[in-house]
């Protein structure tokens, strides 16, 4: 039953709605209005004229899944995955976009997070991550990327979550899964005593891990699988290492273990190492620092341009990730992986040019120096996690920041706040790129390159 509902509260709003579908918003859905109310709408597409389901009322706007499409965009195709749709798999949010139109729709979210947090113009293309091209078997564009999935696991089966739900869609296959991924059978095993199964294949070396989650992970059965496979259980017992898979960029291997970080699409760590150096454009003799630098994949590629008159500094909070780049670049006298909090490290750096190379310095911590003593890094890498830097963070890289910064982040509207922050400053954005590395999701992968003034 329709009434009009002006006055109502949103709790006697009905639950199917016919909408206007309007612009995409960040987050995976578009916004509607409904009787002055404001409805956040996934599953349709900017244009449409759907009819929808409220799956969630908030006190100044609702959440809505269209469920019939009335007028469809010309963007509009059939979702490849038969688990992606309103209430179903919570993974994918624009398979019933073509490849283009999501590009696009990410594109405006990037331009529109920019203007609103930042006031900054920018017309956005988001480019294609090429799948590389030695890659054994190349899926069909836009799927086959994923070469890290978290199935979730609930007595014994595996799933997938839904959209804002802790309920679980069965699946049998996970058509963004690198075909690596797929040749383990993990959807198709019964995992008992699990909560999660996260499955995770090198595009470069091949490696393959099976991560267990659950309360007690030596109590798991695990099922027989398809392929080899290392299985991580949890921590490694004393002295023992966590098994690892190994990537390949620019000529350098890194190894990754258990469940690090790494850029998931199979293309996207070789564009973004290559985009990164393209940016900052260094130079022999320079000092560079690369925070939230992970296994150390922008320090590899920057220590390589610097030589062995420069310096590159990583900082990193993640203990097995520390690891893993101390010994990926070990072979680098030019580099030094300081462990800690961005937040806590930047705020007293210094950096020792030594004439038996130079060497990073933590005021709190000491450490080896011979030489002048600066305060300031040619070149700034950061790559946090979602959240963003902030502004304390921001703050402290503008003090030591002397020529250009490259901002690498997963999450445009974080980005643009922080960009208004270094604009605050006197840092402005130079040049905006988009990487499309998360194709048939919102996400967008972004670098931002900032100069002074
Ligand atoms: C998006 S990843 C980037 C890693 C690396 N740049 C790469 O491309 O492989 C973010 C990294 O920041 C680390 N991290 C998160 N919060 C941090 C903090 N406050 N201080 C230092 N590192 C942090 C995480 O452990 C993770 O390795």
């Amino acid at each position: 039953m329709f009434r009009n509902v002006t006055d109502l509260e949103p709790d006697v709003l009905p639950d199917i709605l016919d909408l206007e579908v309007g612009n995409v918003a960040n987050g995976g859905f578009c916004v509607a209005r409904h009787e002055g109310r404001v409805i956040f709408v996934r599953h349709a597409l900017p244009g449409e004229r759907v009819r929808a389901r409220v799956t969630e009322r908030a006190k100044t706007f609702l959440r809505a899944d269209a469920v019939e499409i009335i007028e469809a965009s010309p963007d509009r195709v059939a979702p490849p995955c038969p688990f992606a749709g309103p209430g179903r798999c919570g993974g994918c949010d624009w398979q019933h976009a073509s490849l283009p139109a999501q590009r696009a729709l990410k594109a405006a979210v990037v331009e529109e997070q920019l203007k609103r947090l930042a006031g900054i113009d920018r017309t956005v293309t988001v480019e294609e991550v090429p799948y590389p091209v030695d890659s054994e078997v190349a899926p069909p564009p836009g799927l086959g990327w994923r070469t890290r999935v978290q199935f979730t696991v609930s007595g014994g089966a595996v799933g997938l979550r839904r959209h804002r739900s802790h309920d679980i869609e069965p699946i049998d296959e996970c058509l963004i899964a690198h075909p690596g991924v797929e040749l383990m059978g993990i959807e198709r095993k019964r995992w008992p005593g699990a909560s999660g199964v996260e499955g995770i294949v090198s595009a470069t070396a091949g490696d393959r891990l099976v991560v267990l989650r659950g309360r007690d992970r030596r109590k798991i059965k695990v099922p027989r699988l398809d392929v080899p496979v290392r299985l991580v259980r949890g921590k490694p017992e004393p002295g023992a290492s966590l098994p690892y898979v190994r990537e390949e960029v620019s000529g350098r291997l890194y190894q990754v273990s258990g469940s690090g970080f790494w850029q998931v699409h199979p293309g996207a760590a070789q564009l973004l190492a290559d985009a990164v150096v393209d940016a900052l454009e260094p130079k022999p003799g320079d000092i560079a620092l690369d925070l939230y630098c992970g296994v150390g994949l922008f320090a590899g590629v920057l220590a390589d341009r610097v030589g062995q008159d420069g310096l590159v500094v990583g900082v990193e909070s993640d203990g097995q990730a520390v690891r893993d780049a101390r010994f990926n670049l070990r072979e680098l006298p030019n580099v030094s992986i300081e462990r800690g909090p961005v937040e806590e490290v930047v705020a007293d750096l210094e950096f020792g040019r030594a004439s038996a190379g130079s060497r990073a310095q933590n005021k709190r911590g000491g450490g080896h120096h011979r030489g002048e003593r600066v305060r300031r890094a040619d070149l700034v890498v950061l790559d946090p996690p979602r959240t963003g830097a902030g502004r304390d963070v921001v703050e402290h890289i503008t003090r030591l920041a002397g020529r250009k910064i490259a901002y690498v982040s997963c999450d445009p509207a974080t980005l643009a706040r922080d960009l208004a922050y270094f604009a605050e400053r006197g840092w402005t954005l130079e040049t905006l790129r988009a990487f499309d590395a998360f194709p048939m999701t919102h996400h967008v992968e972004c670098l931002a390159t900032l100069v002074h003034g």
